[in-house]
């Protein structure tokens, strides 16, 4: 009888998958505004959960080369930051021949690329603030081979002078450590249950970002409706009330007859819980 050999996962398989985890943890999370989700496919004809789900189990080898380069080189600098953009790259192309085309996760690439390579640097620091240090440090060096699309992103600055997912990261994601995780670690000590923690911690994000797809989509009327409403349903008593839940269904009216997807804020909850996971395991890697 031949002895069942069991394959330890290295350090960069295991922040792979916690980064596909927070993926597919954001993609399931529902009742989501204008998002693609458990109920249907918000303000997007495009996508759809099954795509969501696919489109992060792609991504997975990107995330898992971008960790070991960040081992392999073992310091914040340009031959890091080149070879992140050459896999983030390499991995939009991979999201792009799954889900045909269509744009599910450009954004997440950057932000949870940029936090995946952080943690695999220092392993051992990982806390919140330390690994958006990193983060940020990596994002603030310049890529030469980075192509100069006109993105949405780019047309949305030029148009309203607007901060988007390049500013976030720079800035170590103010929108996560400042917003998302401390409405996280609220809701749950409040026991509000941990489907309505995420959803608090993805409207505390939303109060606050400029969030780029939203600003292409539906202009600065847009922006202030996500921004607004999110406060409200969290100052109504958030997701685990009955009027956080009214609150949270307009909202959600409001921005699909807006055509306003959140798209980026959504990307960030996925890098919160990215986060929280790799704060809360004590000594898996
Ligand atoms: C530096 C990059 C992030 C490029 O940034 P840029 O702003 O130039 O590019 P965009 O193509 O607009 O993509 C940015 C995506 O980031 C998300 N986002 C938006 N606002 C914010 C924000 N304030 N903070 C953080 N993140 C934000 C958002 O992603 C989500 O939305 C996507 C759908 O958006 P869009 O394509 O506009 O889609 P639709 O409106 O639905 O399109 P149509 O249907 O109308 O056609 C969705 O995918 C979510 O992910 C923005 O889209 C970086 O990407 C970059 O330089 N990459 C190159 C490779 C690299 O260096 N990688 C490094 C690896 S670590
Ligand atoms: N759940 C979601 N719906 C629409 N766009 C997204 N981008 C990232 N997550 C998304």
């Amino acid at each position: 009888m031949h002895a069942l050999k069991l394959h330890t996962l290295t350090l960069a398989e295991q922040l792979a998958d916690l980064a596909v985890d927070a993926l597919i943890d954001e993609a399931d999370l529902s009742p989501k505004p204008a998002l693609v989700d458990r109920r249907g496919n918000g303000a997007h004809n495009d996508l759809h959960l099954g795509l969501m789900h696919a489109s992060a189990l792609s991504l997975w080898p990107a995330f898992k080369e971008m960790a070991e380069a960040a081992i392999e080189l073992g310091e914040i600098g340009l031959p890091l930051r080149e070879a992140l953009g050459r896999i983030g790259r390499e991995g939009e192309q991979a999201m792009l021949i799954t889900t045909q085309g269509v744009n599910t996760h450009r954004g997440a690439i950057w932000a949870l690329g940029l936090l995946v390579a952080a943690t695999a640097l220092d392993p051992t620091s990982r806390n919140a603030s330390a690994v958006s240090l990193r983060a940020a440090r990596l994002a603030l060096l310049n890529d030469r081979y980075a192509p100069q699309p006109l993105s949405h992103g780019v047309q949305v600055a030029q148009r309203y002078g607007a901060r988007g997912a390049r500013e976030e990261a720079q800035l170590g994601f103010p929108a996560v450590l400042q917003r998302g995780l401390p409405q996280l670690h609220a809701s749950r000590a409040q026991q509000h249950g941990e489907q309505n923690a995420r959803l608090d911690a993805l409207l505390a994000i939303m109060t606050q970002l400029a969030d780029t797809c939203v600003l292409y989509r539906a202009g600065t009327d847009g922006l202030q409706a996500m921004q607004l409403g999110a406060q409200a349903v969290l100052d109504a008593g958030g997701s685990a009330s009955l009027a956080g839940r009214r609150r949270l269904n307009e909202l959600d009216q409001q921005l699909l007859a807006l055509n306003a997807s959140p798209g980026g804020a959504a990307d960030l909850l996925a890098a919160c819980l990215f986060i929280d996971r790799i704060e809360s395991c004590d000594g898996a890697f």
